[in-house]
């Protein structure tokens, strides 16, 4: 290493000790923040640390994320072998795993030829209609809204991939998917815990041992197969048949091969659903604690609709402040914290830093999202975020008005966040037209008290909270009762 090195320093970090390394160092929660923290302990925004699985280096501000995921793409774009667990659960399949190559550029071509900003454009009217059903959905049992937030996305995201529309909660298809996502966090997440990247997860799951490990990891890799196979091999008798409704899966049966075609649409679930609910329910969060901004957004809403209508997409350009607190959900809880770790394929030099070859590179998502530098106030809830100063925002003029680091970096940056990004914008628009969404209150008509916070894990999700979310009127209870229950 020393011979590799040239005289060049590593990034600095923590004092590594002889064999372990920075072992002690690694956090046991809130990476995210204990690495900002780092940084600025340090005084760099690129860190290194050593880990018993090798070396992990951390970004932390939007500067160097855009110098090495960007510009340095071809190098910084490649995973961490996941090697461990993928003998085990074949999750190979997944564009988020697939190591850096061939496969993975058509796998990544393919998701890209239907969910580009253009191409995505085509999923709004299942958007809408599926937010209309939601809407009916929070009528009736508006207290159980994480569970009509996950129907929701269940609902958009089968209907896009394989063109057939879910049977309620309990739908077979949504269930297999559920549980091959949930599998596939725990195994990265413990996998995460080998390399050190995911430290919270040092504390390995009791089934991890022995035989109990191979009895579930056949179960694991029976269900990520199901996922991938059943509903494919259910839309290609449709197309057979001359029976299948159009879907990104029967698009490109007719284009790719099969070991590309089916990874896309039951990717899908895995990378696109939890993400968007979480971003929702920040959004919940946000309102039930900030009454002062969704009154604005609703005094914005009301002048440009007249409580006549539900706001579709063509209405985004003229509710600037709703556009504002959509991104602003995104921001402020950052959904993927950490991101997704990327690995460098060969040794490189930055800044007069030597980086090795083969290190576990994190950009720091929440800490570029909460750079004081961009977002004054960075733990507030403040649309004003995304609204530039030269029109009496916060945003300085020469920044991007879009949390682009919330989807991730250079090549490897989330292919749906066009869908994402749209389904969170007409949920958010949606929400604040029709309800009001408060504390909710005890037997004693006492405000219930809401703890900001949120769980650790490849995915964050704000931890549970009560809320009361009621119709603001009657004619507002009225348009979504309007919605057509056919139409979804
Ligand atoms: C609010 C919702 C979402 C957020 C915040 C989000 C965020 C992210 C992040 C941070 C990454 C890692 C990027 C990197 O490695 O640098 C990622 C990857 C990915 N996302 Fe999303 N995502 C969302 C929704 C979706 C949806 C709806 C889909 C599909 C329809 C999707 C598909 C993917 C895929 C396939 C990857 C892996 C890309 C690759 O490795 O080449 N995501 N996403």
């Amino acid at each position: 290493l020393k011979k590799r090195r040239n005289g060049h320093p590593l990034p600095p970090g923590p004092r590594r000790l002889p064999v372990i390394g920075n072992l002690l160092d690694i956090p046991r929660e809130k990476g995210h923040i204990v690495y900002r923290d780092w940084g600025l302990k340090y005084g760099s925004d690129v860190l290194h640390v050593d880990t018993l699985g090798g070396d992990l280096i951390i970004v932390n501000s939007a500067r160097a994320a855009d110098d090495l995921f960007n510009k340095r793409s071809s190098l910084y774009s490649d995973r961490p072998i996941f090697s461990a667990i993928n003998d085990l659960l074949d999750y190979g399949w997944m564009l988020g795993f697939t190591p850096y190559g061939l496969r993975w550029r058509r796998m990544r071509k393919a998701f890209h030829t239907h969910f580009h900003r253009d191409a995505a454009r085509a999923f709004e009217p299942i958007e809408e209609q599926a937010v209309h059903r939601f809407l009916r959905e929070m009528l009736v049992t508006p207290e159980d809204y994480n569970g009509h937030l996950r129907h929701l996305a269940g609902y958009v995201i089968i209907k896009i991939a394989y063109g057939v529309e879910v049977c309620g909660r309990n739908d077979p298809d949504v269930l297999l998917a559920e549980e091959a996502a949930s599998w596939v966090q725990r195994a990265v997440l413990f996998e995460g815990a080998i390399f050190d990247i995911f430290p919270i997860l040092q504390r390995l799951p009791a089934w991890f041992s022995g035989a109990g490990f191979k009895r579930v990891a056949a179960e694991v890799r029976h269900v990520s197969d199901d996922a991938r196979n059943i509903p494919w091999e259910r839309t290609k008798s449709a197309v057979e048949n001359g029976s299948s409704s159009h879907s990104v899966a029967a698009a490109l049966m007719q284009t790719e091969d099969e070991d590309i075609s089916k990874s896309v649409p039951a990717t899908m679930y895995m990378a696109g659903a939890d993400t968007t609910v979480s971003s929702a329910i920040s959004f919940i969060l946000a309102m039930v604690l900030n009454p002062g901004i969704q009154a604005k957004a609703q005094e914005e809403l009301d002048s440009v609709l007249g409580g006549a209508r539900l706001p579709t997409f063509a209405d985004k350009d003229s509710l600037p402040y709703v556009t504002a607190i959509a991104k602003e959900a995104l921001r402020w809880h950052p959904v993927v914290p950490l991101g997704v770790p990327h690995k460098l394929i060969q040794d490189d030099i930055y800044n007069g830093y030597f980086i090795p070859g083969g290190s576990a590179v994190i950009g720091n998502v929440w800490a570029i999202l909460h750079d004081p530098s961009t977002y004054p106030s960075p733990s507030s809830f403040l649309p004003e975020h995304f609204i530039y100063q030269s029109q009496g925002g916060l945003l300085p003029d020469n920044a991007p008005d879009f949390p682009d680091a919330a989807f991730g970096f250079g090549r490897r940056n989330c292919p749906g966040r066009y869908m994402a990004y749209s389904s969170v914008w007409l949920t958010v628009a949606c929400l604040l037209a029709v309800f009001e969404i408060r504390r909710a209150k005890d037997g004693m008509g006492k405000e219930v008290e809401i703890i900001e916070e949120y769980c650790d894990g490849l995915v964050s999700f704000p931890v549970s909270f009560r809320c009361e979310i009621k119709p603001r009127s009657e004619a507002a209870r009225a348009l979504v009762l309007a919605t057509s229950p056919a139409e979804a």
